[in-house]
Parts: C-alpha cells; structure tokens; sequence
C-alpha cells in the first residue's frame, strides 16, 4: 500500500499486534478455544461475545493510538470548568488521548499491556484500572452524542482479526520500524509493510 491511500485503525491495530509475539499467541489460543481448530467454520454472536482476550487488545490498542484522539463539547450555560468559569456557549476540547495516560486513572500508562481490560477483578496488578474511573477510557465518546456504531466496530474488529490470525502468521517487513501515520482530524496509519503467510498449525 502506498502512502496516497488511507489506511483505516484495522493496519494500526496487526501493527501493535504483529509487535507482540506472546499477544499474538494469546489471540490463538482464545480462538482455537472459543472456535476451534476448523478454520471454515462460521463465527457466531455467542463466539463473539466469548472472546475475551480479543476484546482487551482492541481496547489496549484504541487507548494507545486513538483514531480521533480529541472530542468537542459546547456547554449550554455557564459552567465552573477546571477552577476556571467559563460562559455559555464555549468550545471545549477534551484531549482523551492524554487521560488514556493518565498516571492516576493507568497502571504505568505507556506500557502496551491488554491484561489492564482482561480479567482485572481478579488480578492484583491493576489496582487503578480496578476503579473503573468514569470517562476514562472513551475512544467512542460519551453522553448522547456517543459514537452509535460502537457495538459493530467491535464486532467487525474481532470478526477481521479471527479470520486473518486463524490462518495466516503475520510478520512486520521491519519489527524496528515505527509505526508509519499521520494525526490531523483522524489518525490514519500510510503505509504498513508486511509479510503474510498461511498459518503454521
Ligand atoms: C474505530 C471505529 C470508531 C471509532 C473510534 C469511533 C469514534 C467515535 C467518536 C469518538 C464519536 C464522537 C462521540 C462523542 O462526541 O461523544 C463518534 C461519533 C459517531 N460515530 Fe463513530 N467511531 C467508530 C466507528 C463508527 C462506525 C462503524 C459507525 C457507523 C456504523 C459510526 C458512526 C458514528 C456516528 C453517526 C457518530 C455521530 C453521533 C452523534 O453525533 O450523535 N462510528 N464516533
């Protein structure tokens, strides 16, 4: 792909994925649990939802590299924001891509982990994720604005992911290479290099 298209948050995603070898192995273990070993069969709603593990990799990747990493507010009256009164009809941005990172609401925030959205009740690890503070995690927005086609991109993130990981190993051309994007409006990764081949059972 050349860097005149652009490539959707699904190349950002097998980037982190490809990144991480014993995530990758996870990923195929929770497959070949949940769907097992005869890669033709179809994925039901009921698979879906028992994939778990899937689930907290596509999180722990949104919170990282968020596709919109800021969301817009008005306020309809006179408000008390951050110590600070603000009047009606003021435009807030509100940075999430930095309370994603958040020492105070993250369990060491840089590090690229997906258990901190697996299984937390019972692990001792994730004490802050454990708080589940509100907004804290809002890759799909909030209030009544929030994003209507959430349920579906994580129906459609995970349907992608089994069928690629069930039958093809996935190896990054250069695993030293950044991660090649763009961020204006939307972030949007412009080119991904990749070696593909069938998966070695
Ligand atoms: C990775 C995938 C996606 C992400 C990260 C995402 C994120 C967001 C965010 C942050 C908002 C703003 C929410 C707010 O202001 O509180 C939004 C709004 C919206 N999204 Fe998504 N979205 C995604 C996929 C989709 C899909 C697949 C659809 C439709 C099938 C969709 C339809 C919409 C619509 C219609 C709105 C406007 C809602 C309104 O203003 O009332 N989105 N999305």
């Amino acid at each position: 792909m050349t860097d005149k298209e652009i490539l959707g948050f699904e190349f950002i995603l097998l980037y982190h994925i490809s990144s991480c070898t014993e995530v990758v192995q996870r990923l195929r273990q929770e497959f070949d649990e949940v769907l097992g070993k005869d890669v033709t069969k179809a994925i039901t709603q009921n698979d879906i939802d028992k994939l778990q593990y899937c689930d907290a990799v596509i999180k722990e990747v949104h919170r990282h590299f968020p596709v919109n990493y800021s969301l817009g507010r008005v306020n309809i009256e006179k408000d008390t924001v951050g110590g600070y009164i603000w009047p009606e009809k003021t435009s807030f941005s509100i940075l999430y891509c930095a309370i994603m990172k958040r020492k105070d609401y993250w369990t060491d925030p840089e590090k690229f982990d997906p258990d901190r959205f697996y299984n937390i009740d019972d692990d001792d690890k994730y004490l802050l994720e454990k708080q589940h503070v509100k907004n804290a995690f809002a890759i799909f927005g909030g209030g009544i604005g929030a994003c209507p086609g959430r349920k579906l991109t994580m129906i459609e993130l995970k349907c992608l992911l089994t069928l690629i990981y069930r039958k093809y190993d996935i190896e990054l051309a250069d695993p030293n290479a950044p991660l090649n994007y763009s961020s204006t409006l939307l972030s949007v990764c412009k080119e991904l290099l990749v070696k593909v081949k069938p998966r070695n059972f």
